[in-house]
């Protein structure tokens, strides 16, 4: 008899879907499974979105979204709680509650501040950031990338490593426990993100891959984080794997060829057997 796996954390990504699976919920459970968590989600709202761009969000209602957590919760023990595109004022004050009083008030929680796709279509009303800026103290991790610093902060955005390091002071200021501020927006060699806490800041840097694929790589990092965090002493080494995990994924996924706009990393770059050429070409429908 084959000896039992050992039991992954379970990770619950509470989240938008996108169908072209690069964003969202898919990359996140994409991430999960591919770093050895188990992936469960909330879906918040429906995006019509693919590598091109986002043409329609459906947000879900507010009561089903408590009900998805509250079933889900009742039944299986998560371990750490990713937030991802919540969409409204409505749904976020509702998360922030299950999140304070509710089935997930002592869950570790990472916060991707998700406001606008990278094709530049809002996924949160503008009158939600207050209530977004609300949720920071909740935070294990907060992931901003520079524009949604910008916009917590009520400020222009930076341009600098030396500017980040402001940001981030503020949002510390702001009550977010931890900041992880994504510097993908950034220019040079490498790929700069600040990361700040308590005790002072430290840039995280790995090169700067030259690829068009980097549709979903905040959905992707935040929820690496969330995915390691089980198997590290604390969050700074969760970031540290993740980050060059996410930047190997980035290397790859030019390979996917998928879709006509900026394409999804690859999530399961570590395993090569993928990476065999399918032997007719064809996939026989059975
Ligand atoms: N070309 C690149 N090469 C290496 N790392 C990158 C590149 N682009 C982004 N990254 C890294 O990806 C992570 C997410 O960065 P970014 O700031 O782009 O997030 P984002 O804007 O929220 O992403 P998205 O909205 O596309 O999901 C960061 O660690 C960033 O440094
Ligand atoms: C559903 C969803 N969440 C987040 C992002 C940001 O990348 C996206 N494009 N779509």
């Amino acid at each position: 008899m084959a000896a039992p796996l050992p039991r992954p954390p379970v990770v619950l990504s509470i989240a938008g879907s996108d169908p072209s699976g690069g964003a969202g919920i898919q990359a996140d459970l994409k991430t999960c499974s591919a770093l050895g968590a188990y992936g469960t989600c909330v879906i918040t709202a429906l995006t019509a979105q693919s590598t091109r761009g986002v043409t329609h969000v459906h947000e879900v209602p507010t009561e089903i979204v408590r009900a998805q957590v509250e079933t889900l919760v009742a039944d299986v023990h998560v371990e750490v709680v990713k937030l991802g595109m919540l969409a409204s004022v409505a749904i976020v004050e509702m998360v922030h509650e299950l999140l304070v009083t509710g089935p997930l008030a002592t869950v570790p929680v990472v916060l991707d501040p998700v406001m606008v796709s990278t094709s530049g279509s809002r996924l949160l009303a503008p009158d939600a950031v207050a209530a977004v800026r609300a949720l920071l103290p909740r935070a294990d991790v907060i992931t901003p990338n520079l524009p949604e610093a910008a916009v917590l902060l009520g400020e222009d955005t930076v341009g600098t490593v030396d500017g980040l390091r402001g940001q981030a002071q503020r949002l510390l200021d702001l009550g977010a426990r931890r900041v992880l501020l994504t510097g993908g927006h950034l220019e040079g060699d490498a790929s700069v993100d600040l990361w700040a806490d308590a005790g002072g800041s430290v840039p995280i840097e790995a090169p700067r891959i030259a690829t068009s694929s980097t549709h979903g790589t905040g959905c992707t990092l935040s929820s690496a984080i969330a995915a390691l965090r089980p198997r590290h002493e604390d969050w700074l080494s969760a970031v540290l794997e993740a980050k060059a995990w996410l930047t190997e994924a980035l290397r790859h996924g030019d390979s996917l060829d998928i879709g006509g706009g900026p394409g999804p990393v690859h999530h399961f770059h570590e395993q090569s057997r993928w990476q065999a050429p399918l032997s007719t070409g064809r996939v026989a429908n059975r």
